[in-house]
């Protein structure tokens, strides 16, 4: 017996031993391979307050000090920051097999959100199937040509909308305030620290996994309805063969004989649709927002702007999307509003898939990675006078941000590069389009308030009675130049008769579905002074086979 116990002791105390060898030997070795420079961070949140309220800010002022790979301790989450363009090409180019994949996210987790998606979804034969879909049947130039007239058809659509709202609210005299997907609101705006400490993770802390559950369960019924109208049609035998779209694409795939073996499951084509409608709304019209901004505070750039559309496209006609190659100007315009104001500053965060010596520096697997777009999209290594607003500089330049040139990257680049940049063109255009037409008189105006959130550029737009205003904190330190048009509480403001800020507010939906979607979401926020005017109540109660038609683009 009490040699059994001898042994007992000897075997635990030899156990305890060697794991602490094991441990101190794995510090060790992470110690003597060498990891980017960082602050030092406070134990068991690390760095978290080092990110401020507005991250890519704070971390631009890190590099400062730090350097252009930055490394980070978030609570648990070892992160690594890029932020010169030589860093990104590194990363994206170089080394962009070790760093394609995603860190899952807890609030991506409600209704297996994360396993049917592609933008947050892990790198995995699901995704590259998914993704090889979107780019052969859904990002291809005939198939975004194919469907100008109906954006053309859902922009005019929207303004009607707005009008209608607009008056709705004057007369009773509110704010009305067109607020954007909640869905991504609650994603961007707040950084979960349940994803820094996962003990939170059953605690959900900020509530926000419950909030994008409830959120994310209205929008899937919504496209759920899509999907079963369409699935009805094919029982009826009404669809359209010849003229299939991306919806059917996806309901017909049987798999590729290579990643994917069998149909996509329906949950997940619920998923798939969703997405596209999110990932290209708020990133679309905040890119919108900011380049009429700029535009509006430039009032040189904005005149060359309509000088240009006046020559090409004239008086009496709408710009087509067959005009944007005409445009020179206009193009640079967009690119610069892009440089400076990345819809996604930090992009959208990769995940290390294994141990990779980076530039000299070791990055363990399962390590987060940033790449500050902001930041490097105002770096005076990449650009000259980089804080000012000149889209001269793009006029006779190759950069492009099609994910080749790294000191401009609002769309990434590599294997996760963001799936669509024409489309976004075709949409910056008929903008455009509206920029040309008469902004409305009369005495009602609207103010338009962007604020920077989590991310950065994310926006919320209130219309008021007043005048047309806009505040743009980004600006305020520059305010002085514009004195004219800033009042006593620093808004940057523009008479209404001046200003195409309501032709913006038009472009502010990407599509009629999505203001479906966006005014089920925000038709319990509290902050949400404006109710469904008759023109929105009517959209949402599409007759059957409207929400179908709308997705499909008839
Ligand atoms: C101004 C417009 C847009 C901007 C600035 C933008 C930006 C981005 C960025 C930064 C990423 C992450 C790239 C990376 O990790 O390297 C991304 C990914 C993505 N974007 Fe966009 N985007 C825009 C429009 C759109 C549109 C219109 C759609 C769809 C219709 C879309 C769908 C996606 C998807 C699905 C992904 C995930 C790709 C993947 O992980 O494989 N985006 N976008």
């Amino acid at each position: 017996m009490e040699s059994i116990c001898s042994f007992l002791v000897c075997s635990g105390l030899f156990l305890a031993i060697a794991m602490i060898l094991c441990l101190k030997g794995k510090n060790l070795g992470r110690r003597t391979k060498k990891l980017p420079p960082g602050p030092p961070g406070w134990p068991i949140i690390g760095n978290i307050f080092d990110l401020g309220t507005e991250p890519h800010r704070a971390l631009q002022e890190l590099k400062l000090k730090y350097g252009p790979v930055l490394r980070l301790r978030l609570g648990s989450m070892d992160t690594v920051v890029i932020q010169s363009a030589k860093a990104a090409a590194q990363l994206l180019k170089n080394h962009d097999a070790s760093f394609c994949d995603r860190k899952p996210l807890d609030v991506f987790t409600c209704h297996n959100y994360r396993d049917g998606s592609l933008a947050v979804g892990r790198f995995s034969p699901y995704w590259r199937t998914v993704r090889r879909l979107c780019s052969v049947e859904m990002m291809t130039v005939k198939r975004i040509n194919d469907t100008a007239s109906i954006r053309r058809k859902c922009i005019d659509q929207m303004i009607r909308n707005i009008e209608d709202d607009t008056a709705a609210a004057n007369a009773r005299g509110v704010r009305g305030e067109f607020t954007p997907l909640s869905l991504s609101n609650g994603i961007q705006r707040t950084p979960n620290v349940a994803d820094f400490l996962p003990f939170l993770k059953w605690f959900d802390p900020q509530g926000l996994r419950r909030n994008m559950s409830r959120d994310m369960a209205r929008a899937l019924k919504i496209v759920e309805g899509f999907v079963k109208e369409r699935l009805e049609e094919y029982k009826l035998g009404n669809e359209e063969k010849n003229n299939k779209d991306f919806l059917d694409t996806l309901l017909e795939f049987e798999g590729d004989g290579k990643d994917w073996h069998e149909k996509i499951p329906y949950e997940r084509i619920i998923i798939i649709i969703l997405e596209m409608f999110f990932a290209g709304s708020e990133t679309t019209s905040a890119a919108t927002e900011w380049a009429m901004a700029e535009l509006l505070r430039k009032p040189e750039a904005m005149r060359k702007v309509k000088e240009e559309l006046n020559e090409v496209v004239g008086e009496n006609r709408n710009v087509e999307e067959s005009d944007i190659e005409k445009l020179p100007y206009l193009q640079a315009v967009v690119k610069e509003a892009l440089r400076l104001h990345p819809s996604v500053p930090l992009l959208v965060p990769r995940n290390t898939m294994q141990d990779t010596n980076f530039m000299g520096y070791h990055i363990a697997k399962d390590t987060q990675v940033f790449v500050n777009a902001w930041a490097i999209g105002r770096d005076p290594d990449s650009w000259e006078d980089p804080l000012t607003f000149k889209p001269e500089r793009f006029l006779g330049s190759n950069i492009d941000y099609k994910g080749q040139n790294f000191e401009l990257i609002p769309f990434g680049s590599g294997r996760r590069i963001c799936i669509d940049s024409g489309l976004f063109f075709s949409l910056e255009k008929i903008m455009w389009a509206s920029v040309r037409r008469k902004v409305l008189t009369g005495s009602k105006s609207a103010s338009l308030v962007l604020e920077r959130s989590f991310l950065g550029t994310q926006s919320n737009l209130a219309l008021s009675s007043r005048s047309y205003s806009i505040a743009l904190k980004e600006m305020l330190p520059r305010r002085s130049n514009n004195s004219q048009y800033v009042d006593s509480r620093g808004y940057l403001r523009f008479p209404v008769g001046s200003s195409p800020v309501r032709e913006v507010i038009s472009c502010f939906r990407v599509d009629p579905s999505i203001s479906i979607l966006s005014k089920a979401f925000s038709s319990d926020r509290p902050k949400t002074s404006i109710s469904p005017s008759k023109s929105s109540a009517t959209e949402c109660q599409l007759p059957p086979n409207e929400g179908a038609r709308r997705v499909r683009g008839d």
